[in-house]
């Protein structure tokens, strides 16, 4: 990979892209060193199916593992959607073997970006529902552009399922226990002032800056010397990591019954068609 530009890994369903370079903003070139994008994309809304999962956790780690990358930029390719949270046909009708895989592979991306030693920046320039909320949160920091639309948060209860304990603590430690309570027992999807507000975002700004404000931030993160900042976000976030690799197995038994559950499955079928209906 390029060492002095800015790549742009693009997360497509269906295939394995090379890394097109992608010129973003006006920063020096050496404000851009070592930094990657990746955009998701996978249309219509960027739902995070085993597939994009998958792809996601391989592009990171091959970030991880070559030395020349210290942060990375999440963003989306689809317009007006950041990412519409987890593919919810991977959660209906299918096998226990199914929900098994896709259920790892959640776990494993939440673990890969919480953990990820590299800068993540979110660039969120799109409606940014449950899944979608969840990667944003994993980053250390969330830019989000300033559109009515562009809602963010766990809303997990309106679709009659439970946020999952690592997704609550995800939360909690970005905006605290209060807010984190009040917001996903009513699932709340706070616009971006809101979200400002109680701290789910970091910033909110002008659409057409989001990029150009996610590269200053990184340079500004990227100030500090690697080994702390590394050493330092690993003691902030270890302990909520371990809770769920000390029962990882536990989790997916968890899902699975709670997944195949006829209440369960008949409410997220009510609810994709819902969704289907809303066209017309
Ligand atoms: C023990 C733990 C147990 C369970 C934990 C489960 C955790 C789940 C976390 C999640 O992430 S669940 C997913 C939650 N996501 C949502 O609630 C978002 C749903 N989508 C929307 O609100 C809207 O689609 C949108 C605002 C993102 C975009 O709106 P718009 O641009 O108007 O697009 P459409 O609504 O027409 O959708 C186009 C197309 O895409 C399908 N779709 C939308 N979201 C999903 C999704 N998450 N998974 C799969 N498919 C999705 C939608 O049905 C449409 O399909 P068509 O066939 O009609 O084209």
């Amino acid at each position: 990979m390029a060492q002095d530009l800015v790549d742009g890994l693009l997360i497509k369903a269906r295939s394995h892209l090379p890394p097109p370079s992608e010129p973003l903003g006006k920063l020096s070139k050496r404000d851009r060193k070592g930094v990657a994008v990746i955009k998701l994309k996978n249309p219509p809304v960027n739902s995070l199916s085993l597939e994009v999962l998958t792809e996601f956790v391989i592009s990171l780690e091959k970030l991880e593992n070559d030395k020349t990358f210290r942060g990375v930029i999440v963003t989306s390719d689809c317009p007006g959607i950041f990412s519409a949270g987890l593919d919810l046909t991977e959660m209906c009708g299918k096998s226990q073997a199914h929900y098994a895989e896709f259920w790892r592979a959640v776990q494993e991306l939440w673990l890969r970006l919480y953990l990820s030693n590299l800068v993540l920046i979110a660039a969120i320039n799109g409606v940014s529902p449950a899944g979608g909320c969840l990667i944003s949160l994993t980053c250390d920091y969330r830019v989000l552009a300033d559109n009515p639309k562009y809602n963010i948060g766990l809303n997990e209860t309106l679709l009659g399922v439970v946020a999952p304990s690592w997704f609550k603590d995800t939360l909690v430690n970005t905006v605290g226990h209060r807010t984190a309570e009040r917001a996903l027992q009513l699932g709340l999807l706070f616009p971006p002032a809101e979200a400002l507000r109680v701290g789910m975002v970091d910033q909110v700004v002008p659409e057409d800056q989001v990029h150009s404000t996610a590269l200053s931030v990184m340079a500004q993160w990227l100030a500090v010397p690697d080994h702390a900042r590394q050493l330092t976000k690993s003691l902030m976030r270890k302990p909520t990591a371990d809770r769920l690799v000390k029962q990882r197995d536990a989790d997916i038994q968890y899902f699975l019954q709670f997944v195949s559950r006829d209440s369960i499955q008949k409410s997220l079928r009510m609810y994709l068609d819902k969704l289907r209906q809303k066209k017309g």
